[in-house]
């Protein structure tokens, strides 16, 4: 409700036309089952879809990390604004940093992608932690260190920055530390393919530089045939000298959650120009990542 209320006030800016917030409630937001088995994709992404196809709302905003990797050809993702900042975020206890965590602490995440990172890099760096399990709403996840039940919890920046609550968050995650999902911090605003008035309205509000860095994050995802539950990791950036954009860097990883076996690559080049460019770097990069195991580390789930 909050993305989709700022989009609807940017959308009204730019337009002048009022725009009314439909409310939806979808399975994701409902289900208790834990978001690495309910086996696929889609599940915060369909019920606005199937309101679109019902002509009930006349576009729709999603958290472009949720969106399956296959656009359906009826609708068209009409705009992917600026991105926030891609980070994963830590909420612990006694405003605690991930480094400063105590031996046997319990972090609390439902997503194999987190794990597998953070235990990685606790595995390197002599850091003794647990991960375990959770899922549901912000509250429902901090509030599992407020009532002292876990010592910290790993969330998305984005998600707490448009809610303004990302005061709450300890530390911010590094990068090279851990990875976000493709297209984390982004969002992906589709309506149907056929309304090109509307598709020219909202095109206002598209960011070329984020559509061109999570086309290339999600077409390594789609190559590496894994879902929105896999434990994969991408992130595009654009490699500066001064103010001038010189090259774009696509890194990616895989992990088993218990962060033993991780593939991790990097790869640098010209910035794509168009949509196929962005493809081509994501599945090459893929094929390098398959090349070296990636496969065998994803799991049953992620197919
Ligand atoms: N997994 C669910 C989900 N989908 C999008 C966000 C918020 C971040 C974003 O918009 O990228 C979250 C919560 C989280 O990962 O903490």
């Amino acid at each position: 409700m909050a993305q989709s209320g700022q989009v609807a006030d940017a959308v009204s800016r730019m337009t002048g036309r009022p725009v009314e917030l439909v409310e939806i409630t979808t399975y994701g937001d409902t289900s208790r089952e834990h978001l690495a088995q309910m086996g696929g994709t889609g599940v915060f992404v369909t019920a606005l879809r199937d309101a679109l196809h019902r002509g009930e709302v006349d576009f729709a905003v999603h958290s472009l990390k949720d969106l399956p990797t296959a656009q359906p050809e009826e609708l068209a993702l009409a705009a992917v604004p600026v991105r926030e900042d891609p980070r994963d975020v830590v909420v612990a206890r006694d405003a605690l940093k991930f480094t400063d965590l105590p031996r046997g602490a319990r972090i609390g995440t439902g997503s194999p992608r987190r794990m597998a990172q953070l235990n990685a890099y606790a595995l390197g760096h002599g850091l003794d932690i647990e991960t375990v399990p959770i899922r549901g709403n912000v509250d429902t996840r901090i509030g599992y260190v407020r009532d002292g039940r876990l010592d910290a919890v790993v969330l998305a920046a984005a998600g707490l920055t448009r809610i303004g609550r990302i005061d709450e968050a300890t530390d911010f995650l590094s990068v090279d530390t851990v990875l976000p999902a493709p297209g984390q911090g982004a969002l992906a605003i589709e309506c149907a393919a056929d309304n090109a008035d509307l598709i020219a309205s909202l095109a206002r509000l598209d960011d070329p530089f984020t559509r061109v860095a999570v086309t290339a994050e999600r077409s390594l995802l789609a190559a590496l045939e894994a879902g929105c539950s896999a434990p994969v990791g991408a992130l595009a950036d654009l490699l500066a000298d001064g103010q001038i954009v010189k090259e774009m860097r696509l890194r990616g990883v895989v992990g088993t959650p218990d962060g033993r076996s991780l593939v991790q690559l990097s790869t640098t080049g010209p910035v794509p120009e168009t949509h196929d460019q962005a493809m081509t770097l994501g599945r090459e990069l893929a094929a390098e990542m398959l090349a070296q195991g990636a496969a065998g580390l994803m799991g049953e789930r992620a197919h």
